[in-house]
């Protein structure tokens, strides 16, 4: 007698657990899960897996494994090692760890589903009994002699099957995975259950061996946790399919991510890297696009090699290369006769990838050996592996629908987490108004007080960054969140010195309605009006100088050697602007003269009847609001300003 105790969900009906037999599994001592009992009487197909829903009980997952082949389920022959067919669910069927008998024969497992070819693990930690069904394709194949159309034909079967199982094994060969994995990780599009390839170094049947191991682990991790990716498992390491690269023949520990670090490693517990985990960010349904353009390939360079190698290499029918170049990213640039080959064939259409031969870093624009593929058409690969660009390239030319254009656009593009972004384009970037406004989203959502002092930290640099875009909607939304838009950066730059630097009048208007201060002086005693006048945005003094901005006493005295240089220079348009500020233009440069004496001197006449006619008017208010603020409202030299209609309510002038 052997003591059973039934899962809770399993003997739902029973109120105590129940004493069976091993060997005595029959039906009057076994009650089934209610939807497993109705589903025995509605499923009659044997082979047609996609007649039988997915399992009842909560602690339990389905797991649909293909078996494609591979050193796993090989046996050595006179001629070597060999797929055998047929073999692998009756050799997993006799492995305590990878099949639960007694609980299968108990809930009716084999009935249930009426697939032979359904194995169960036993409990796992989580407590989580994974029921697995094998797929075994004929032939199976040494993954040496796979081709697109195998690629095809596992993400068919995946799409086929999606519903019924909670999650995905490919068992396949490690010659050529990291090929698969990436191939696979492009088709499944908008995949949102995990898809795990693995296999082994050894056979299963062999008594030191890697595939239990592997099996098992690609299988609680697919039966466990939804990590909707298309992964590889290997030696402890799950690891993003799109990533990897086979680098040892002969180890156990036969696969590598050099640019990404792992998903998720089995340890004592299985530790998922959540934060690497990709999200697809789509609300579209799974298909798996199966059609790929085989007329692609992989060139590695090599010193001396030669054009007619190149141009052979690049004829028609080739419509999509990567080109396997030295360090991060470099091809002779002392090659002409190279630099043309690729050149014309880039004219011609065809997509040629630029990727690193090196294992680990990124392909980058820092050496002229680098740029002179640039220049020939090439697009950077980044820090995609050679597999995956090749896969990704069959992938993006199979979509006839789309411009070549197009077609290059979505290969620069990160599509399944196979490239780091551009470090340029990682970096936080401040400017970007999305940025600034799911910042402010975030901060707002709690009214802490922690959050609300890093909410102060961040507001000037936020707001600062708003401004100098011209992005009021961000301003608005920080307003929103309580943030003191007055307030200063490090160097006591407000958002207002910001926006009067670039002009951005509206932003301007926004501001002072808010109650920034014209008067704010940043650490270099700056104040906006300086700012506007220094980059001549006329409006922005204008409208500066009717809020209430001046001068200070010490610029005004500074302001005459500015305006004797702008008199030399013959700069009217200088000129009138500091005029517009409340500059007094009769006001001596630092060796006496003032700017119409430089002006006389150097010639420039024009000047001169400008600086007479000020000198004439100059007992008239030096700045009239009114007109100027007309002439304001016409103006159209200024940049075209696109911010929210904001009233013109500008506080009445000071002076
Ligand atoms: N370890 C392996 O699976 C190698 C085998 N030749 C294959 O790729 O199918």
């Amino acid at each position: 007698m052997a003591e059973y105790s039934r899962p809770n969900t399993l003997g739902r009906a029973l109120s105590h657990p129940t004493l069976i037999e091993t060997n005595d599994v029959s039906p009057p001592n076994v009650q089934l899960h209610p939807r497993r009992r109705r589903k025995l009487s509605s499923c009659s197909s044997v082979e047609n897996l996609d007649r039988v829903s997915s399992p009842s009980p909560a602690n339990e997952s389905r797991v649909l494994v293909i078996n494609t082949g591979g050193t796993i389920g090989m046996t050595l022959r006179d001629t070597g090692y060999a797929p055998k067919a047929n073999a692998l669910v009756e050799s997993l069927r006799k492995l305590p760890i990878l099949h639960d008998e007694l609980y299968a024969r108990q809930t009716y497992l084999y009935e249930y589903y009426k697939l032979e070819n359904t194995l169960v693990l036993p409990p796992s930690k989580l407590n989580k009994r994974i029921i697995y069904t094998i797929l075994e394709y004929s032939p199976l194949l040494d993954s040496s002699n796979m081709t697109t159309d195998d690629w095809g034909r596992i993400g068919k079967d995946i799409e086929k099957n999606y519903e019924n199982f909670d999650g995905f094994v490919i068992l396949h060969g490690t010659d050529t995975m990291a090929y698969t994995a990436s191939a696979l990780s492009f088709m499944c599009e908008h995949l949102g259950k995990p898809i795990v390839l693995t296999g082994s170094q050894v056979p299963i049947y062999e008594l030191r061996n890697d595939g239990r191991d592997n099996l098992l682990g690609a299988l609680l991790i697919a039966g466990q946790f939804v990590i909707p990716e298309v992964c590889l498992y290997f030696y402890n390491k799950l690891y993003r399919g799109n990533r990897v690269t086979k680098v040892d023949a002969g180890s156990f520990n036969a696969f590598t991510s050099p640019n990404l670090p792992p998903l998720a490693t089995a340890e004592v517990d299985f530790k998922i890297n959540w934060d690497t985990v990709w999200r697809a960010n789509t609300t579209a349904k799974f298909q798996v696009r199966t059609e790929l353009n085989r007329n692609v390939g992989l060139l590695r360079l090599f010193p001396g090699i030669t054009s007619s190698t190149v141009r052979a290499f690049l004829q028609p029918p080739m419509q999509g290369v990567v080109l396997e170049t030295y360090g991060s990213g470099n091809a002779p640039d002392n090659r002409p006769d190279l630099l043309e080959e690729l050149s014309k064939a880039t004219n011609s259409g065809v997509i040629i990838v630029n990727c690193t031969q090196c294992l680990r870093g990124t392909v980058s624009a820092s050496y002229a050996t680098g740029r002179v593929l640039m220049e020939a058409g090439l697009l950077a690969g980044g820090d995609m592996t050679p597999e995956a660009a090749l896969s990704k390239l069959s992938y993006v030319l199979a979509k006839k629908e789309l411009t070549l254009d197009a077609q290059k656009k979505m290969m620069a593009q990160n599509l399944r987490g196979e490239m780091s972004a551009d470090l340029e384009g990682a970096k936080l970037c401040l400017s970007d108004s999305r940025f600034i406004q799911v910042i402010a989203k975030s901060l707002s959502v709690s009214c802490k007080e922690e959050l609300e002092a890093i909410r102060d930290a961040l507001t000037p640099s936020l707001a600062c960054a708003a401004a100098k875009i011209g992005d009021t909607e961000a301003l608005v939304a920080l307003k929103e969140m309580g943030s003191d838009l007055r307030l200063g950066d490090f160097d006591g730059r407000t958002p207002l010195h910001v926006a009067a630097c670039e002009g951005h009048l509206r932003l301007v208007q926004y501001l002072l309605n808010q109650g920034a201060s014209v008067h704010a002086k940043d650490r270099y005693g700056d104040t906006p009006l300086c700012n506007a006048v220094r980059f001549r945005h006329k409006d922005v003094v204008r409208l500066l100088r009717k809020t209430g901005a001046h001068f200070s006493r010490e610029q005004l005295e500074e302001a005459g050697s500015e305006l004797c240089s702008l008199a030399a220079s013959g700069d009217k348009e200088g000129l009138d602007i500091w005029r517009i500020a409340g500059a007094d233009l009769t006001r001596p440069g630092y060796d006496g003269k003032t700017a119409i004496e430089v002006a006389q001197a150097a010639g420039n006449k024009d000047v001169v009847e400008v600086l007479n006619s000020y000198m004439n008017s100059k007992t008239m208010p030096v700045f009239d609001e009114l007109n100027e603020y007309d002439e304001y409202n016409n103006d159209d030299d200024e940049e075209e300003e696109n911010g929210a209609a904001i009233e013109f309510t500008a506080k009445p002038a000071l002076l």
